[in-house]
């Protein structure tokens, strides 16, 4: 076990460059959260203050019955208000879920220096990057979460340089959940009244990639977060959670489901939770939200989630379709290369949906 000393300095060593992660630091033995991970009181998570979120799941199987149309409002009314759902009777089998969560256990109990070869610096391929907290480089205080990302390009990368523990799964999955995703745009899409040919809806969610995130059990939870305020960058996102909880979404002031509160997305065994991105709010002129959400840190047991990302293909230009801003009379959002806003959403900390500004028409 590798000796950590008080400094910062080192313990910043320890955690972010020799590739330990947070994972490293509670296995070393640590009995109160060093300071690096304290964050300021405006960003802690007080469980007191929030309630969870009553919304039921959607059950995605009566789209192919006569309740069609009134599941089709309800994703729609979900993703105008709170952003964020859960759909059932989705086509990801259950135990598909289950080995996802415990492949995502399998490689987060790896011994360092076997994730350390996933490493942005010595990884053979970007396709496959070992991380922890969001951007390390630049925050004040870490995130208490480790995390790999997976890129999906072809089939044959994933399988050569994604992880044995759970390559195969994570590939399942991203092919499963993408249909979701296709399903649920195509809907989203249909209802604003505009027509975007086929290739088109391709490029929007045509970049995908499958994280695993790890947030080990912490002895002082409500001084640090498992994931700060953000909002997804992308498209849509489908997200599997475990039963351990911790994801708060904020409802937006005077909003169907609340005025500027903090709701708990409550796991739900065997659901999806599906969440709007910053694309989808832009290129829909605002009418869908990407809502700004946080991870509380667990407290007795390691909790997993697995994200699935979608985005546009970088070399897409993003912008309000242009239907929308005849129709709404302005454009809230400006044209950009999907490229910059990538660009400009990992160069920061995560704070809020402050990244939605590089995209908005100033009025003023
Ligand atoms: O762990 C979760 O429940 C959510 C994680 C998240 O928001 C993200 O990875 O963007
Ligand atoms: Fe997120």
């Amino acid at each position: 076990m590798a000796l950590i000393s008080n400094s910062s300095n080192s313990l910043y060593n320890f955690v972010v460059k020799d590739g330990n992660g947070v994972k490293g630091l509670v296995d070393s033995g640590l009995s109160q959260v060093p300071k690096l991970y304290i964050q300021p009181l405006n960003e802690r998570i007080n469980k007191v203050d929030s309630k969870p979120c009553d919304m039921p799941p959607i059950d995605l199987s009566k789209l192919n019955g006569p309740e069609h149309e009134k599941v089709v409002d309800e994703i729609v009314r979900a993703a105008e208000t709170l952003g964020f759902f859960q759909v059932v009777n989705h086509c990801v089998p259950l135990e598909l879920l289950e080995s996802l969560k415990d492949s995502a256990h399998t490689f987060f109990n790896l011994p360092p220096k076997e994730k350390v070869v996933y490493r942005k610096s010595v990884s053979p391929s970007l396709k496959m990057r070992y991380e922890t907290s969001f951007a390390p480089e630049t925050e004040n205080v870490l995130e208490w979460k480790d995390y790999i990302n997976m890129v999906y390009s072809n089939d044959d990368d994933a399988l050569q340089y994604w992880p044995s523990q759970c390559k195969e799964v994570a590939l399942e999955y991203l092919k499963l959940s993408s249909k979701i995703v296709r399903e649920m745009l195509e809907i989203l899409i249909g209802k604003l009244g505009v027509e975007v040919d086929e290739s088109k809806i391709e490029d929007i969610f045509g970049l995908k990639m499958v994280n695993m995130n790890y947030y080990p059990a912490c002895p002082n939870p409500e001084l640090t977060v498992g994931v700060g305020r953000h909002s997804d960058m992308g498209t849509l996102t489908v997200l599997l959670q475990d039963g351990i909880g911790g994801l708060y979404v904020k409802t937006e002031e005077d909003n169907a489901h609340g005025n500027g509160e903090w709701l708990q997305i409550l796991p739900i065994h065997g659901a999806l939770v599906i969440n709007v991105g910053d694309a989808l709010q832009i290129l829909s002129n605002g009418k869908y939200k990407s809502s700004e959400h946080r991870v509380m840190t667990p407290s007795t047991q390691s909790r997993v989630s697995v994200p699935l990302f979608t985005l546009p293909i970088p070399t897409l230009r993003i912008g309000p379709f242009p239907e929308l801003v005849k129709k709404d009379g302005f454009a809230f959002y400006r044209e950009l290369l999907w490229q910059d806003y990538m660009d400009h959403f990992f160069g920061n900390p995560h704070e809020g949906k402050k990244n939605l500004d590089f995209a908005k028409i100033s009025f003023s």
